[in-house]
C-alpha cells in the first residue's frame, strides 16, 4: 500500500463522525493559518452528513473563520432544489445554515428545476470550477503556465458505497472511465436517484487530502477491495489517491475485511 495511505479504525459510527469532524476542523484551521483560506469538498451519504452535524455540535467550530472556507460538492442528485434528497439541502441543515459562510464561497451543483437537463448541470459546475481555478491561478505567484480545471481542494470527503462507488462514480460505468473532464452527468445511477452530477476521478485526485469515510458491515467488502489496489473501473474507491494523503476513516464493522497489519486504531 502506498506510504501516504492511512487507515484509521473507530469503535462506532458516532465516534467516526465526531472524530472526522474534529479532524476537519483542525485541518481547516491549519490550512487557514498557512493560506488565509481553506477549501473542502463535501460528500453526501450517511457518514458525510453525520460528520457535518458533528462539526455543528462541536464548540471547536467557533475557531474556524467559516467566511474564508470554500465549499464544493463531490456529487449531487439531479432533483429539484427543495428535494430532501439533495446533498446541498442535507449539508445546509446539517451545518451550512448554522455557520457564517460566505455565500459566494459555497458552490452548489445545479438542481433539476434550475437548468434544462443534467448535462447542463454538469457543464455549469465545470464552469464554476474553472472560474474559481482561474481566480486562484491569477493570484498565485508560482502558478503553472495555465490555470487548472479545478481550484485547490485541501480536503475532499468521500462516502463509500457497498459496491465501492465514490461520489457518483459507479463500477464499470461511464463516469469512472471519464478522462479529460472534471465533472460528468450521470443518468443511470444504480443508487437512486438515477440522475446525478459527479466530480470525476481525475478531479477527485487533484485534492491535497482525500478522506474516505465508511461505516457498517455492508461496506466491509468495498473497504477491503478498495485497499487491495483493485482496478478503479471495477472498484472506484481504489482509484482515490490524494496528492499528499489518502485516509480511510472507518468504523470497526466496515473494517472486517482489512488485514490487521494495515490498521491504525483510534479506540
Ligand atoms: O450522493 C451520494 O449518494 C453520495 O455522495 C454517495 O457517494 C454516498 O456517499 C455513498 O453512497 C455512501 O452513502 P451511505 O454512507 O449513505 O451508504
Amino acid at each position: 500500500m502506498s506510504p501516504n495511505v492511512r487507515i484509521t479504525l473507530h469503535p462506532s459510527f458516532d465516534v467516526l463522525a465526531a472524530t472526522t469532524a474534529a479532524r476537519l476542523i483542525t485541518r481547516l484551521l491549519d490550512v487557514q493559518s498557512e493560506r488565509g483560506e481553506a477549501t473542502v469538498v463535501l460528500t453526501g451519504g450517511s457518514v458525510g452528513i453525520a460528520t457535518l452535524r458533528a462539526v455543528k455540535e462541536s464548540p471547536a467550530r467557533l475557531a474556524v473563520d467559516w467566511s474564508k472556507v470554500n465549499f464544493w460538492f463531490g456529487d449531487e442528485r439531479y432533483v429539484p432544489a427543495q428535494s430532501p434528497e439533495r446533498n446541498a439541502g442535507q449539508a445546509a441543515s446539517a451545518l451550512l445554515d448554522a455557520i457564517d459562510v460566505d455565500p459566494a464561497r459555497v458552490h452548489f451543483m445545479a438542481a433539476s428545476d434550475e437548468v434544462e437537463d443534467v448535462q447542463a448541470a454538469a457543464a455549469d459546475y465545470i464552469s464554476q470550477l474553472a472560474v474559481a481555478a482561474l481566480h486562484e491561478w491569477e493570484n498565485d505567484d508560482d502558478s503553472t503556465e495555465s490555470a487548472p480545471a479545478v481550484p485547490r481542494f485541501d480536503v475532499l470527503l468521500l462516502g463509500l458505497g457497498p459496491d465501492a462507488h465514490i461520489a457518483s462514480l459507479f463500477p464499470e460505468m461511464a463516469g469512472i472511465r471519464s478522462l479529460g473532464v472534471p465533472v460528468v452527468p450521470v443518468t443511470n445511477s444504480p443508487k437512486p436517484p438515477a440522475s446525478r452530477v459527479s466530480l470525476t476521478l481525475e478531479a477527485i485526485n487533484t485534492a491535497q487530502e482525500i478522506w474516505i469515510v465508511a461505516a457498517g458491515a455492508d461496506k466491509a467488502a468495498a473497504v477491503g477491495l478498495g485497499l487491495a489496489g483493485a482496478n478503479p473501473v471495477q472498484v472506484p474507491a481504489s482509484g482515490a489517491k490524494g496528492i499528499n494523503k489518502t485516509m480511510w476513516l472507518i468504523d470497526q464493522d466496515a473494517a472486517a475485511k482489512v488485514p490487521e497489519q494495515l490498521m491504525r486504531r483510534e479506540s
